[in-house]
């Protein structure tokens, strides 16, 4: 139960959104600020270093996106990026043991990122999403379908919700990634407890 966001996701205090995700039992979580007004600087890596103490505190792993740099001065457990950011094997090198996450389109894609040592596969954009504005076509759960032969874990990404997080989990998703459909939540523990029955009780 893959939560992600930054302070551009979140319609309050992303400390309190996190705090409430976690409540709603997310697994794991990745600080992505990114996008049209995201912090930068110094005022992001005080909201990171504030989001990695609530993760810590509840022993959520917590995962840095695309700013490998950002994610070593954090300590974060991990890194996640995609086929535009810095080279998988480069960024093994800098982060050691850490997590890896690598975003992958299709097979070729992730042959090269188990050769980086990719710990797991972002598999998407599964539905059409509004998050991310350069996202790739939408894919469905075919490609998910067609790596899942590698034994990687993988979760999906893209306008997934309660509604068809299932779907993901049932077409070989080891789990699922989600931004919106928790953050901008009436009730964000609940949201976040909805998906995890979902795809707790979705699975065959
Ligand atoms: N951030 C992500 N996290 C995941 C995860 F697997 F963690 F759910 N999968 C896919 C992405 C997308 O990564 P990328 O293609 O680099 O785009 P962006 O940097 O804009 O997010
Ligand atoms: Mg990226």
């Amino acid at each position: 139960m893959y939560f992600i966001a930054g302070s551009t996701n979140c319609l309050k205090e992303p400390v309190e959104v996190l705090e409430e995700a976690i409540l709603g039992g997310i697994t794991i979580f990745q600080y992505r600020e990114k996008g049209e007004g995201c912090l930068c600087d110094s005022e992001r890596l005080e909201l990171g270093k504030r989001l990695r103490n609530v993760c810590r505190e509840n022993g959520i792993p917590f995962i840095v996106n695309d700013h490998i740099e950002l994610a070593l001065e954090l300590d974060a457990d991990g890194v996640h990026i995609g086929q535009e950011d810095e080279e998988a094997l480069q960024v093994r090198e800098k982060i050691g043991d850490k997590v890896l996450g690598v975003s992958v389109h299709s097979r070729e894609e992730a042959e090269k990122a188990i050769r980086a040592g990719a710990d797991y596969f972002g598999v998407g954009p599964i539905f059409p999403t509004a998050t991310k504005e350069d996202a790739k076509e939408v894919q469905g759960t075919a490609m998910i379908e067609k790596l899942k032969d590698f034994g990687i874990p993988m979760v999906g990404i893209g306008g997934i919700n309660a509604d068809n997080a299932d779907i993901v989990t049932n077409a070989g998703a080891d789990g699922v990634s989600v931004i919106t459909a928790i953050s901008h939540a009436e009730d964000v523990r609940a949201a976040a407890a909805g998906l995890r029955e979902k795809i707790e009780g979705g699975k065959k």
